[in-house]
């Protein structure tokens, strides 16, 4: 009885997203305020603040970087993209996949100007901002596939999508808790990509706090599994990784657009032993 509960759940968020425009979700979400960065108290910056600590340090090293359910956005691997030398983007929607392909391709037409992004990070990176092309340059070189994928499936990527040892390290963002119908589907899809890891490969997971709902296009109302910390590391723990570090952003009144309900953003480094 409980699989078909579980099974219907997961239908229903699946049809939530056919709907999923990617140029809005940009917009909600990737613009000031929540991405502006001449404030250090902006969203975004954080974000990337988060990843370019956690994927520079030393614990940190192998070839394969694997991003879980990018979606139609690139920041999450703009660190990563210099520890790895390979770099697989996944997601469930081709609309997204379409999106990442057309900015990797350099075809033009992209729904949002990443150079910022790149410019921001080099500066994070110790380098001069002009050096963003360098970095654009080196994530088009390193990005192998765009892939679909399922986190609800036990085998989510396709039977041969990775190299047998797995991938190095995992990055995942706003994924799992955005695509589960309640927090036993959450925990179950962690155990999912777990699988996808190498042992002692690391993941870096970024989520919502305390979000019930988002906005995924115009009148695109997705629900959300309201997440707590303690939640997020329960849940970590209970499909089988060992926690690092948390570190959380609570929200400013100003961060609040109106897209969502979120209260907080959470970043978690954690490593599968
Ligand atoms: C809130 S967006 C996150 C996008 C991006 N990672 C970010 O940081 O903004 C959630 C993403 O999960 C994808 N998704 C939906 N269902 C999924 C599933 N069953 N497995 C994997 N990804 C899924 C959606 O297509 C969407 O791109
Ligand atoms: O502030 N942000 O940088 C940001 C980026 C993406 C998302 C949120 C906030 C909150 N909602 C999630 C979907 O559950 C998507």
């Amino acid at each position: 009885m409980e699989e078909k509960g579980e099974e219907n759940g997961v239908a229903a968020m699946k049809a939530c997203y056919q709907k999923f425009d990617p140029a809005a979700y940009l917009q909600y979400n990737y613009t000031p305020p929540r991405a502006d960065f001449t404030r250090n108290d902006s969203i975004v910056p954080w974000k990337l603040a988060c990843l370019h600590r956690a994927f520079t340090e030393a614990d940190v090293s192998g070839g394969l970087l694997v991003d879980i359910g990018a979606g139609p956005t690139l920041y999450q691997v703009l660190s990563g993209c210099e520890v790895f030398d390979k770099v697989i983007l996944t997601d469930f929607l081709e609309v997204n996949r379409q999106e990442l392909r057309r900015w990797l391709h350099n075809k033009g037409g992209c729904s949002l100007d990443w150079t910022p992004y790149l410019q921001h990070v080099c500066k994070l990176e110790g380098r001069r901002p002009s050096a963003w092309t360098e970095k654009a340059a080196r994530l088009r070189q390193v990005v192998t596939d765009i892939l679909p994928i399922d986190v609800h499936c036990s085998q989510p990527l396709a039977p041969d999508a990775l190299p047998s040892g797995g991938a190095d390290c995992l990055v995942s963002c706003f994924c799992l808790e955005s695509v589960s119908p309640d927090l036993a589907a959450f925990t179950k899809a962690l155990g999912h990509i777990r699988k996808l890891l190498r042992p002692g490969g690391h993941l870096m997971l970024i989520g919502a706090l305390g979000e019930s709902y988002y906005f995924g296009g115009p009148g695109v109302r997705i629900p959300v599994v309201p997440l707590s910390e303690a939640q997020v590391c329960a849940s970590l723990k209970e499909s089988g990784y060992t926690l690092i570090r948390l570190e959380v952003y609570t929200l400013t009144q100003d961060m609040r657009v109106g897209v969502d309900d979120v209260t907080g953003v959470f970043f978690a480094k954690a490593r599968k032993d």
